[in-house]
């Protein structure tokens, strides 16, 4: 049936998303196995290619080039070629070019969230949820191409006009996570070529298809050659590939998504050449619930902030604070919304509405997690293992009690479908368990006492906070950590900050 859709579809060709689905969805034997440099579809320059598996199934969905440093050479040669046409674009030019990008995205977007689906086993809606998140950016980014605003200075002399403008940095190397394959993207290269960057995208090696999907509508949207470009490669050449773009001369910027660890590295491979990075890490996303609370709306919100793409969210609740007079009740409400609402499976069928985790090391590592807290001690309300009934890479959903601060899920971010449960006693003790981590990328509480949200909200240490709220993404508005979460912001007016800097000119002798 979506065959047959986007055979009706008005591309002139075969296109490449087609082709995705034909092997997706037809058991055909042709295979989608090309990058996206300078407007082409390409081959790495070594013939390598790797392959992508479905995490609900664990089967093959198909190969993508393992391309190198050779080509992410070339890669950024072409970014840079088209940057010298780029940047001379008027915003306008490029807003209506991100609009029509919008606008395929948008008629393509269930069978994007259908490639979404398959290669990062998002349940279907969910995925649908992630298409209509992802393309706001564009369109977000289509509007404020054109409000890319400079200042003139009063100036202090006579004589004299002071002017700032705001200029395109460049080419950029933008490097993005599997949990949200699409989003991550539009987020970053809809500010990028907002801002009149040309840009290097390198997708997570779980999920490239998106990232090629969304280089086939840019182009027949007809962004121009080289102002996108997709190199894929496996997880054994991405630290080379990072490498080369941080230290390319070509290359004026950086924007990463995922772990803190990467995150790092790259932020000391930039610093040596004092190189523009935006980077959004992990999370350690404290979840509280005041004896004040609508209960039955913290459950609501407990539900979609824990259990959004099965927990492997940088701002999915990571540990749940709950004052002790509520405690219990809080408990029991959240254990069973967890049994009677979450229905495990692939997410191919929208019976489901939580999926797999993605690959065997993130499984191992909820695993452990698990292991440790059982070792120590903890009680286990609901869940607690891997739910190989239904698949490899399945976790049951799982509500933890009896936490103990020597536990790893007391500490580290879980990533997973994991709900950890902490008693505290009063507002202070909680701001201090709440802040005692590296991490500061969002924070969730719910409480009715007005002067406790005021308080509350001005005392996390985060970048983003939900007060009564467990969903908190727009375009609208700034995404962005502090501490160890990471620097800049992404979405909302501010997201074309990474991607500009200001030039000030001064007219002497008017
Ligand atoms: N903040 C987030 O949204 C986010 C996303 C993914 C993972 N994570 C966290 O990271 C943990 C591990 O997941 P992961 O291993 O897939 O994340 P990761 O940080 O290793 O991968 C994210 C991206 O970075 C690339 N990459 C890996 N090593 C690189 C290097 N040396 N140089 C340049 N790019 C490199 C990957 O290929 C991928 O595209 C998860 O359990 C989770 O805690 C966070
Ligand atoms: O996990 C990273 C992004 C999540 C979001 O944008 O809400």
């Amino acid at each position: 049936m979506i065959f047959s859709r986007l055979i009706l579809h008005p591309y002139h060709h075969c296109s490449q998303l087609t082709r995705i689905f034909y092997k997706m969805y037809s058991q055909s034997t042709k295979i989608m196995d090309k990058a996206f440099i300078n407007g082409l579809w390409v081959s790495a320059k070594s013939n390598k290619v790797f392959e992508v598996q479905d995490p609900a199934t664990c089967q093959v969905i198909s190969t993508v080039p393992d391309m190198n440093v050779d080509d992410v050479e070339a890669a950024v040669t072409y970014a840079d070629e088209a940057f010298q046409t780029w940047k001379v674009t008027t915003g306008k030019e490029r807003s209506i070019l991100l609009r029509k990008w919008y606008d395929l995205l948008v008629q393509n977007q269930e069978e994007l969230a259908k490639i979404l689906t398959m290669e990062a086993g998002k349940p279907i809606k969910e995925s649908l949820g992630e298409i209509v998140y992802g393309n706001a950016f564009v369109e977000w980014f289509a509007e404020e191409a054109k409000r890319m605003y400079g200042e003139i200075v009063p100036s202090p002399v006579k004589n004299r006009e002071l002017m700032v403008l705001r200029q395109p940095i460049g080419t950029v190397g933008l490097i993005t996570p599997w949990n949200f394959p699409f989003a991550m993207i539009t987020r970053k290269a809809g500010a990028a070529i907002a801002a009149g960057c040309t840009c290097v995208i390198k997708p997570a090696e779980d999920t490239p298809f998106t990232a090629l999907a969304l280089a086939e509508l840019a182009s027949l949207a007809g962004i121009p050659k080289g102002v996108i470009n997709i190199v894929t490669s496996s997880r054994s050449n991405a630290d080379q590939i990072g490498k080369y773009l941080c230290e390319s001369p070509k290359v004026a910027g950086i924007s990463f998504t995922g772990s803190t660890a990467v995150g790092k590295l790259l932020y000391q491979q930039c610093g040596k050449h004092v190189k523009r990075i935006g980077l959004e890490l992990g999370g350690n996303a404290p979840f509280i619930i005041f004896e004040s609370a609508d209960l039955n709306k913290a459950v609501d919100g407990a539900i979609a902030s824990k259990f959004r793409n099965c927990g492997q969210t940088c701002i999915s609740a990571n540990r749940f604070l709950i004052q002790d007079s509520i405690f219990e009740e809080f408990v029991q409400k959240f254990a069973e919304r967890i049994k009677s609402s979450l229905i495990i499976g692939d997410g191919k069928n929208v019976q489901f509405n939580l999926g797999p985790l993605i690959n065997a090391d993130q499984v191992k590592k909820v695993e452990d997690i698990m292991q440790d807290a059982i070792k120590k001690g903890v009680n286990v309300v609901t869940g607690g293992n891997r739910a190989t009934n239904v698949g490899e890479q399945f976790f049951e959903p799982t509500l933890l009690t009896n936490i103990t601060s020597n536990m790893r899920c007391y500490k580290e971010e879980i990533f997973g479908p994991v709900a950890v449960c902490i008693k505290f006693k009063t507002e202070a003790e909680c701001i201090d368990i709440a802040n005692d981590t590296e991490r500061g990328l969002a924070g969730y509480f719910y409480s009715n006492d007005i002067s406790q949200i005021w308080r509350v909200a001005k005392n996390l240490e985060v970048g983003m906070v939900g007060v009564n709220e467990g969903l908190i993404s727009h375009a609208e508005t700034p995404f962005g950590g502090i501490k160890e979460s990471g620097i800049g912001r992404e979405g909302s007016k501010h997201g074309l900050d990474e991607y500009t800097y200001l030039k000030y000119v001064c007219f002497g002798n008017l």
